[in-house]
């Protein structure tokens, strides 16, 4: 991991927070706790305008009492899976292999057996910034990361080398892809002169564009602690099958549940609950998606920020005052285990937090400031959350207590936190504002709004430089990142072997040529080649010609 610390959060009692993300070939996904999800549709379309296994162990204990209660509990849903729109009781899959269950990540999937002249990974390696001539972006400067870069033979081994500060320019002939995340990505934007012109000013790096959007719009997935009850299991409960109602479970290699809990639970499939504003709280939704519809834009952004930032903060407004009402844009999201024990993220926070140069040391690591809650409906609805899991637990409409004895009491937050004061107040001393999902810092948007991006990814204002990973996100999905920036890189491949300029060709040429043009005939030859391919494989399969693993 990176050594990065959060500047003092000061709506959570002025605590700080590790910033991990991953420092390692494959990134985060080589570190990350591998659960696998997709938001649901509205998470997607607001960014418009598998290894899927269902295994009873989790936790390496049957949870069967907990998920017979939540089957049966108001508002709560039981989709074949939440990446199919609905949110409610499914199971997450794990980015891992099947049978090896070793880690599948971006190292495994992307680059290990690859063996090609024209890839080179230099490990130990900090790309500073990209060198521009005029608008067009021509290079990147990297140096030396570690000691380890610097291992040599004999006297200077292991040493770092402080001979010259091994500064190189590797130069582009095409165009440069910046994918360092949502923390660096920004960073090395701003060191490049790409941010807000005030800062770079202050910084004393000449202005090749200003965008505000640069570092602003950072947003995570929020943890908070785990309401949780002492408990005891009736005798009766009865012994049940897990199985989840119109599928039929995969066949699934049984984890070894004699392992510790920790690496059942990372080596397995985990039963999560995810629930939209309504369903965790269907008396104060309404109210509370029309208190933030209220709020003007600015009221909880940073003091003096760019008038395009605000702008693009309405068009979220708009968009996440009507996820609020929605039961599938997802607000809440929990392992369930077979214990009463609920420890939600707040799956879309409405405050947005700041990545920025240091500025007495701008190549050290940027400055971290997740400004959690300091939009105060954050904690309402975090808040509502446990009374959610309370009400879930022992409230009158429980349908958890014909299998467990709660009547030992809550051990936390505890009885003496009741009130809605009491409960945020407990919860600025507790949350904890990142999942390690970092996103948003340089966000896909339009440029009035605040954007850094545009829709092929391309940087506002230069040439020939582009950014592909979690900081385009305009807004975080309500789901664990890996998967959506996945796609994302997926997506850009292919507009990056179809040419940048056929990714216009995808929705309608718009080159001057027409016809003529070249990347629109090869586009058409291709589809046309897989028209043919598809008529082929149909008629293998109906005279049985085809083997299974092709199909
Ligand atoms: C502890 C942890 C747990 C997580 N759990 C989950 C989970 O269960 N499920 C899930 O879906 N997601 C999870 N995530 C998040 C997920 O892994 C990330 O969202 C995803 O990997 C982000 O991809 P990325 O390409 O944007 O950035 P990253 O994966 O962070 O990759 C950026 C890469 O750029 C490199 N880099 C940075 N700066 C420079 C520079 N200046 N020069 C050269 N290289 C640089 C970094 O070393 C890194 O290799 C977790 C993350 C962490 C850290």
């Amino acid at each position: 991991m990176y050594n990065i610390t959060s500047v003092p959060q000061v709506n959570l009692n002025n605590r700080t927070f590790p910033v991990d993300v991953g420092c390692i070939v494959g990134g985060s996904s080589a570190v990350n706790a591998q659960g696998f999800q997709r938001g649901t549709k509205r998470d997607y379309n607001n960014w418009s305008a598998p290894l899927v296994e269902h295994n009873p162990h989790s936790f390496g204990l049957v949870p069967v009492p907990i998920y017979q209660a939540l089957r049966g509990y108001p508002g709560v849903e039981i989709p074949i899976d939440h990446s199919v729109g609905t949110l409610g009781l499914a199971w997450t899959p794990r980015s891992m292999e099947p049978i090896s269950f070793n880690r599948s990540y971006s190292r495994s999937g992307h680059y290990d057996g690859l063996n090609r002249d024209n890839y080179h990974l230099l490990t130990a390696t900090r790309v500073e910034k990209v060198v521009f001539k005029g608008k067009t972006a021509e290079g990147v400067e990297i140096s030396p990361r570690w000691a380890e870069a610097h291992e040599g033979k004999g006297k200077g081994k292991g040493k770092i080398n402080r001979k010259g500060s091994g500064k190189r320019v590797i130069r582009a002939r095409k165009e440069i892809v910046l994918s360092a995340g949502a923390i660096h990505t920004p960073q090395i934007l701003q060191l490049s002169g790409i941010g807000p012109a005030s800062l770079l000013k202050q910084a004393k790096i000449p202005v090749i564009v200003d965008l505000p959007g640069v570092g602003a719009n950072l947003q995570d997935h929020a943890y908070q602690p785990a309401v949780q009850f002492n408990c005891m299991f009736r005798l009766s409960s009865p012994p049940m099958k897990l199985t989840i109602p119109g599928t039929t479970p995969p066949p699934y290699p049984e984890v070894n549940t004699t392992l510790p809990p920790i690496e059942a639970f990372l080596f397995g499939p985990g039963l999560n609950l995810m629930l939209g504003l309504p369903g965790i709280s269907p008396t104060r939704y309404q109210s509370l998606a029309a208190s933030y519809l209220s709020q003007s834009p600015s009221e909880f952004l940073p003091k003096h920020i760019h008038p395009t930032i605000i702008a693009g903060y309405a068009q979220q407004q708009r968009l996440y005052a009507a996820g609020m009402l929605d039961k599938n844009f997802a607000f809440s999201a929990t392992g369930v285990g077979a214990l009463p024990v609920a420890a939600p993220q707040l799956m879309h926070g409405l405050s947005r937090g700041t990545v920025t140069l240091n500025l007495s040391s701008p190549l050290s690591e940027p400055i971290v400031d997740y400004r959690f809650a300091s939009n105060p409906i954050d904690l309402d609805i975090v808040a509502e959350n446990i009374k959610f899991y309370r009400r879930f637990y022992t409230g009158p409409d429980s349908t958890l207590r014909q299998y467990v004895d709660l009547t030992l009491g809550e051990s936390q937050p505890g009885k003496g936190y009741q009130s809605d004061e009491g409960l945020k107040g407990w919860l600025r001393e507790n949350l904890v504002p990142s999942v390690y999902h970092p996103s948003g810092t340089a966000a896909k948007m339009a440029r009035e709004w605040g954007g850094v991006v545009n829709e092929g990814l391309e940087v506002y204002g230069v040439k020939g430089l582009s950014v592909v990973d979690t900081s385009i996100f305009p807004t975080i999905p309500g789901a664990a990142t890996s998967m959506t920036v996945y796609a994302v890189a997926e997506k850009v491949c292919v507009l990056l072997l179809l040419s940048r300029r056929c990714a216009d060709e995808l929705v309608g040429c718009r080159s001057d040529q027409g016809e003529g043009c070249s990347c629109c005939r090869l586009l058409k030859i291709t589809l046309r080649q897989l028209r043919g391919l598809k008529r082929h494989l149909r008629v293998l399969r109906a005279t049985g010609e085809m083997c299974q693993q092709i199909t």
